[in-house]
């Protein structure tokens, strides 16, 4: 079974456009839940563009109700800003079971790449300690790379998440390199399971591009956020939620 953990950024940005509380993020993660979700993501930046830190302390407590998966993405060297106090204080404060570490700068639109760990790992290693010994089971946002993938087991990271940016953009363009992109992802997969290592996936998976995806060798988890937000518009989120997780069952 591939897990889903539906990322409610897009639901926090809505919200964020006017004052107040609507629509409700809390919400619509216990509506996901309902709906068959297995867990949550968010993936608060610096500048609170979408998710703001009381967001995760209220969607941690709502996941350790309901005894599933909360999974905390982010930069660990952005740092505090404003009343967002940092990923890793933010983390240790509110307790997720996963948290995925992203290598984003705050100009950047949304994530576009994995980590460079002959550049970021003796950094990372110390934090990914500090998160493991807290009881957080730590996720590396990676490219789909066998070299770098063997650093992240060498840091100590439980699980890599693939960035599938390139492969979403391969399937939407019907490109002529989606076979080989597809099999990069496959022969990075088979290694991280061969180092021990879970293997997630995530960025701009959808309905059409998911059929193909959901084959990668052992799979464990989806972060979906975008485009199952935008597929709530047209059939409602209990519905998109149930689509999700019937193609990630492959119905
Ligand atoms: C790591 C990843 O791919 C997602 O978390 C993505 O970065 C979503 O973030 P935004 O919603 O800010 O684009
Ligand atoms: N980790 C990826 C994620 O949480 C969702 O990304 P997207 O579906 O919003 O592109």
């Amino acid at each position: 079974m591939i897990a889903l953990s539906v990322n409610l950024n897009k639901i926090a940005l809505i919200r964020n456009s006017r004052e107040g509380n609507f629509p409700d993020v809390v919400a619509h993660g216990r509506t996901c839940l309902d709906a068959g979700a297995d867990g949550i993501t968010v993936h608060p930046r610096p500048d609170q563009r979408h998710i703001r830190p009381g967001d995760v302390r209220d969607l941690a407590t709502l996941c350790a109700g309901r005894g599933v998966e909360f999974n905390v993405e982010g930069n660990p060297f952005a740092g505090a800003m404003g009343n967002y106090p940092g990923l890793l204080p933010l983390v240790l404060e509110t307790g997720p079971q996963q948290c995925t570490l992203v290598p984003d700068s705050n100009e950047q639109l949304t994530s576009d790449h994995g980590f460079d760990l002959n550049k970021d790992g003796a950094r990372l290693e110390p934090i990914i300690k500090q998160l493991k010994d807290a009881g957080v089971r730590v996720s590396l946002f990676m490219d789909p790379d066998k070299q770098q993938i063997s650093l992240a087991r060498d840091v100590g990271a439980d699980r890599i998440e693939l960035y599938t940016g390139p492969y979403a953009e391969a399937v939407s363009q019907q490109s002529a390199d989606l076979d080989s992109i597809f099999a990069a992802h496959c022969a990075a997969a088979e290694h991280a399971l061969f180092l021990g290592l879970g293997v997630n996936a995530g960025h701009d998976l959808n309905l059409i591009n998911l059929p193909r995806y959901r084959t990668l060798p052992g799979l464990q988890e989806v972060s979906i956020g975008h485009a199952l937000t935008v597929d709530a518009i047209n059939m409602g989120l209990t519905n998109a939620v149930a689509a999700y997780v019937n193609c990630l069952a492959g119905n």
